[in-house]
C-alpha cells in the first residue's frame, strides 16, 4: 500500500507545480502511515528525479520510453495506472493541470476510483471517512467530500499547498516498463503548436502575468504592457472584450470562457474585475489591480491596489522594475 504521485516533468526537470504535489502526496502518506511513491510523466534527469526526496518522496518510479516526452492522454493514463497497480496505491495525488485533468477523469473509469479535483488542503482522515476539500463555483465555495472506495485521486489546486524543501533528502529512482505500445500512443497530437507569448512565456505555466483590460484603450497601447511583461520575465494576457475586438490574440483571453491561471503575480491593467474575469484568475497567489476607478470591483480581489491611470502608472512601475534588476 502507498500513495503514488503524479509529478509533471519537462526539459529534464520537474515541474515547480509537482514540488507542491509532491510535498501533498507525502503528507498524506504520512496520516496514512505508509510512503510516498512518484511516477515522473514527460523527461526528467535521474538526479532531478532523486531531489524529489527533498518533497518526502521515497521512491520515483520513470519509463524511459522516448514517446513519454510530450503528453499523449493514452500513454499517460496507462503509465500511471500500471504504476498504481505495482504500488497498489491507495492514493493518487496529481496537479489539477491540463494534463492532470485529462488523465484524472480517465484514470478514474480506468481504475474504478473516486476522484475530487481542484483538491486545496491536505485530506482529514478519520477512520474510514477520508474527506477533501475542493474549490466550488469558480472558486466562490468550498465543499467538502467525502471520497469513498478503495481507490481515490486527488487532483491538487496550484499554490494551495506550500512545497516541503527538506534539504539533503534523496529518494531512489527506478525504471519502470509500462510495456506501451503504438495503439497507446495513437491519440498523440500530429502537431504541436507553440504560440508565440509577448515576453517569451507560456500564458498557462507562467509565474507572473501581467493583463490588459478595455482600460488600455486600443491596440496600439499594448507595448505598455509588453514592456512591463519583459522587466518582470511575466507572459501577457487580456480579458474576454479585448480579444472579442481582436486587440490581443484569442489564446491570451483569461477567465470562465477562457484560460485559467494561477501564477504567484497577476498584474491586471485597466480590468473592471468582472465575476467571468475572476473566475480564470483567483487563485493567483498575488493580485495587483491598476484601474483610475476607485469602484472597480476588481480591488476587493485585490492584495495590492494603485488608483491611477495606466498610462501614467504602467512606465513608472516599467522603469522602477528595470532599476530593481
Ligand atoms: C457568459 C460570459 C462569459 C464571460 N467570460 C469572460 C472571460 O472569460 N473573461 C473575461 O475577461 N470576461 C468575460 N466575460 C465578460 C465580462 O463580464 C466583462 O464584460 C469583461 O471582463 C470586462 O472586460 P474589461 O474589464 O476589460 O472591460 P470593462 O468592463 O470595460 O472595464 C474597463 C476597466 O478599465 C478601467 N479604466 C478605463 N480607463 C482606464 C485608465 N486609463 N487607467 C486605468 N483604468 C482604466 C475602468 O475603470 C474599468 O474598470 C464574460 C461574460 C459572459 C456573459
Amino acid at each position: 500500500m502507498s500513495v503514488l504521485v503524479v509529478v509533471e516533468c519537462d526539459n529534464g526537470e520537474v515541474k515547480k507545480s509537482s514540488l507542491e504535489v509532491a510535498s501533498y502526496g507525502s503528507q498524506v502518506a504520512q496520516l496514512l502511515g505508509t510512503t510516498a511513491t512518484a511516477i515522473a510523466v514527460g523527461v526528467a534527469t535521474e538526479a532531478n528525479l532523486a531531489q524529489l526526496g527533498e518533497q518526502g518522496i521515497s521512491n520515483v518510479l520513470y519509463d524511459a520510453e522516448p514517446r513519454l516526452k510530450d503528453f499523449v492522454n493514452g500513454a499517460y493514463t496507462k503509465l500511471i495506472a500500471a504504476a498504481a497497480e505495482k504500488e497498489q496505491a491507495q492514493v493518487i495525488v496529481l496537479a489539477n493541470s491540463n494534463i492532470g485533468a485529462a488523465v484524472g477523469s480517465r484514470l478514474s473509469i480506468r481504475l474504478k476510483a473516486s476522484l475530487a479535483t481542484n483538491v486545496v488542503e491536505l485530506p482529514k482522515v478519520d477512520g474510514g471517512k477520508f474527506t477533501v476539500r475542493r474549490g466550488a463555483y469558480s472558486g466562490k465555495a468550498l465543499a467538502d467530500v467525502v471520497l469513498t472506495g478503495d481507490r481515490k485521486i486527488i487532483a491538487v489546486k496550484k499554490n494551495s499547498i506550500e512545497a516541503l524543501h527538506n534539504a539533503g533528502q534523496t529518494a531512489t529512482v527506478e525504471q519502470f516498463s509500462a510495456q506501451l505500445s503504438d495503439a497507446d500512443f495513437a491519440d498523440a497530437p500530429k502537431q504541436v503548436v507553440m504560440q508565440e507569448q509577448a515576453g517569451g512565456v507560456l500564458l498557462p505555466e507562467a509565474d507572473k502575468v501581467v493583463s490588459g483590460g478595455r482600460g488600455m484603450k486600443g491596440p496600439e497601447h499594448w507595448s505598455l504592457i509588453e514592456d512591463l511583461a519583459k522587466a518582470l520575465h511575466a507572459a501577457t494576457a487580456c480579458s474576454k472584450p479585448v480579444s472579442d475586438a481582436d486587440w490581443r490574440p484569442h489564446h491570451e483571453h483569461v477567465g470562465q470562457t477562457g484560460i485559467t491561471v494561477s501564477p504567484n503575480l497577476y498584474i491586471a491593467c485597466g480590468i473592471s474585475g468582472a465575476i467571468q474575469h475572476l473566475a480564470g484568475v483567483n487563485s493567483s497567489k498575488v493580485i495587483v489591480v491598476i484601474n483610475k476607478d476607485p469602484e472597480a470591483p476588481f480591488f476587493k480581489a485585490a492584495d495590492y491596489g494603485i488608483v491611477g491611470d495606466v498610462f501614467d502608472v504602467l512606465p513608472k512601475l516599467t522603469q522602477a522594475v528595470k532599476e530593481l534588476g
